[in-house]
């Protein structure tokens, strides 16, 4: 056989492995489970919660999950409440569903897009009683700072979204993002600290430690929790 032969079966081979290799998603069963637990919100149209939840509770929307564990616990230890995680990150979302499905939830759905881009265009104003943003990437080069998903016109799209008296909690291990957080919210028109002025909170029980909360630790990072009501 001639040495062209042999690279163009070399070439077959490797493409027969790759196009037989798993996506993340279809590893952790995202094809199987999605329309169980997945959303594909149409362009420009408002996600109807009332059809999509098998119950009509509230809704608690949860950006960047990551691997999903500390919303999967939420959505066990609260049934009382809808929960909404939007993720990019793909074997996470995958994750998530997986777990989701053993534990049979009916309270929990997933998006898997760019948060903002679904927040602006099929979330409907006034429908969310909660908002949590746990570990946001930090981008902790000053020159960065501006990519940080936590900014003033983030925060009015929050507040459009949140029904009066719903909430938002956010915590990260970054104390330079914690205190951009604490001044962006404590100088909206529509947030109040649920502790006193330029006060964080203690973890609350209901929120599990996360995956990169536990990172943060083992790297010596502090927590800060910000809890805020929405008042307009
Ligand atoms: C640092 S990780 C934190 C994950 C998780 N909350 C935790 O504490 O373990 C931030 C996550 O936010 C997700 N993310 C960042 N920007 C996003 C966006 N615009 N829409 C959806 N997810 C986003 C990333 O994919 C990533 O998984």
């Amino acid at each position: 056989m001639s040495l062209d032969n042999n690279k163009t079966i070399r070439k077959i081979q490797s493409f027969v492995k790759r196009s037989g290799r798993l996506t993340e998603g279809q590893k952790y069963g995202l094809n199987d489970l999605w329309p169980k637990y997945g959303l594909d919100p149409i362009a420009d149209q408002i996600i109807d919660f009332q059809t999509v939840f098998a119950k009509r509770q509230d809704v608690i929307l949860e950006i960047g999950f990551g691997n999903g564990d500390s919303l999967l616990q939420m959505a066990i230890n609260e049934p009382e409440h809808n929960f909404l995680g939007i993720e990019v990150y793909e074997a996470g979302v995958g994750r998530l569903i997986n777990e989701a499905h053993k534990h049979n939830l009916t309270n929990l759905k997933v998006i898997k897009e760019d948060a903002v881009e679904i927040l602006k265009n099929n979330i409907a104003d006034d429908s969310l009683s909660g908002f949590q943003l746990y570990f946001a990437d930090p981008w902790h080069k000053k020159k960065h700072h501006k990519r940080r998903i936590v900014q003033a016109e983030f925060m009015d799209i929050i507040s459009s979204k949140l029904i009066n008296g719903g909430f938002v909690h956010m915590a990260t291990d970054w104390e330079n993002y914690a205190e951009h957080m604490m001044e962006v919210l404590e100088v909206h028109p529509h947030f109040k600290n649920t502790l006193s002025a330029h006060t964080y909170s203690l973890r609350p029980e209901r929120r599990p430690i996360t995956k990169f909360e536990r990172r943060g630790e083992r790297l010596g990072h502090g927590v800060w929790d910000l809890i805020f009501d929405c008042e307009k």
